[in-house]
């Protein structure tokens, strides 16, 4: 275990997306734009979802952290911190999913 985390990882992006696009992935995502960012967001949750069917640990972990990183991408292209998506988690602390979902208001 390493103790970095999710927050450290926002600070590297932050940091490497002010970096030259041809010496950074990150900053190359960034100069593409918000759609090219959200098309790979989109690659690695479905390699996330094949490697969990195939019930593949190694790769389950491996894209787990390719979905991680290209969200933190997608939320600094956005100026959404990752204090708000942690807020909103908090938020939600106060019932379970299925309460949620029973009480949502239908259209
Ligand atoms: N965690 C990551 C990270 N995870 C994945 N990637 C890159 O994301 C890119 C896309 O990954 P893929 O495996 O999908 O590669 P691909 O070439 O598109 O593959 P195909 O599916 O097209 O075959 C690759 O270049 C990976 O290296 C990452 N690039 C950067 N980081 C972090 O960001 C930091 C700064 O990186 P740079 O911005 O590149 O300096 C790094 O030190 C890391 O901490």
């Amino acid at each position: 275990m390493t103790g970095f985390n999710l927050s450290d990882l926002e600070n590297i992006v932050a940091v490497r997306a002010k970096a030259a696009p041809e010496e950074s992935w990150t900053a190359k995502l960034v100069a593409a734009g918000q759609r090219k960012a959200a098309k790979k967001l989109g690659e690695e949750a479905v390699e996330t979802v094949i490697a969990a069917i195939s019930e593949d640990r190694k790769n389950l972990v491996d894209e787990s952290a390719d979905l991680l990183y290209h969200l933190m991408v997608v939320l600094n292209i956005a100026a959404v911190p990752l204090q708000d998506v942690m807020d909103e988690l908090a938020r939600r602390t106060s019932q379970s999913g299925l309460e949620e979902k029973a009480n949502r208001k239908t259209p």
